[in-house]
């Protein structure tokens, strides 16, 4: 049977920052496919989550171009990037702590945060079986009713996962999503994303190198704002010049 051909979601073309004359981003490129977990190692300073920000629209380039779904983000505002299909995970969790892990999921529905929809928001059986559904994707079928603030560090990651799933989103981009967890906590999260990568993208930024051995279809090592070697997992890992700047320390 032939392979079908991928198709490109993401096109990051010629990316440049310079903040002062400094440039963190360094005529950058990468394309990740539909359905594909890219994976962002690298020193620390290398570029790594000023890429995220240039995507979500968080910093402004000074070249280059990036194209999601075939659309320039490089001009649009922040929620409209959002709205494009593109959710961002920070490296803290921003929940609601006072909240519980059902109401956190039902405000990140779509529906319940437009104008309209606040005004005349009703808990339809449309968002219940969304929240249901979600999370179970996430782990937290049995937890839905308890207050986030009593999850654990992990479930707390899960959740703010579980808030940009529900958006639908095509591209997940996530940073350093399973710092803090535990070993089996992380080994969820692996099996957690490579569910989501069946119909979306998704883009992590991750040191633990287990970790990205467990997830990633392709990586990108970055150095000093470049791509210093990408590959397969095996073909960066016995790379001499990523030994020498990332791997051997
Ligand atoms: N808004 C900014 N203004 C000035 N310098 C910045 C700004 N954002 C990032 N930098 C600098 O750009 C470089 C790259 O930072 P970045 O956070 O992208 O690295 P990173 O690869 O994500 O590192 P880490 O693994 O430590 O998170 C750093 O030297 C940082 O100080």
């Amino acid at each position: 049977m032939i392979k079908p051909i991928k198709e490109i979601i993401l096109a990051v073309e010629g990316l440049t920052v310079s903040f002062n004359g400094f440039k963190a981003v360094d005529d950058f490129s990468m394309y990740i496919d539909e359905g594909q977990i890219y994976v962002i190692i690298g020193p620390n300073g290398a570029g790594k989550t000023t890429v995220l920000d240039l995507i979500c629209g968080k910093t402004r380039l000074t070249s280059g171009s990036i194209k999601f779904d075939g659309k320039e983000l490089s001009r649009m505002k922040e929620n409209k990037i959002v709205h494009a299909g593109v959710g961002r995970k920070f490296q803290n969790p921003s929940i609601y702590e006072n909240l519980t892990v059902f109401e956190n999921l039902e405000l990140s529905y779509p529906k319940a945060r437009t104008a309209t929809g606040a005004l005349f928001f009703k808990r339809t059986e449309e968002i219940v079986r969304a929240v249901e559904n979600v999370a179970q994707e996430i782990f937290l079928d049995e937890f839905l009713h308890i207050q986030a603030d009593l999850l654990s560090h992990g479930q707390k990651q899960w959740l703010e996962i579980g808030m940009l799933l529900i958006q639908n989103p095509r591209l997940l981009m996530l940073d350093e999503p399973v710092a803090g967890m535990s070993v089996t906590e992380r080994q969820k999260t692996a099996q957690l994303l490579r569910r989501i990568a069946g119909g979306r993208s998704v883009l992590v930024i991750e040191h633990d190198m287990q970790f990205v051995e467990d997830i990633a279809d392709h990586v990108t090592v970055m150095h000093q704002g470049k791509v210093l070697s990408e590959g397969s997992i095996s073909k960066v890992k016995n790379d001499p010049r990523v030994i020498d700047v990332y791997l051997g320390h």
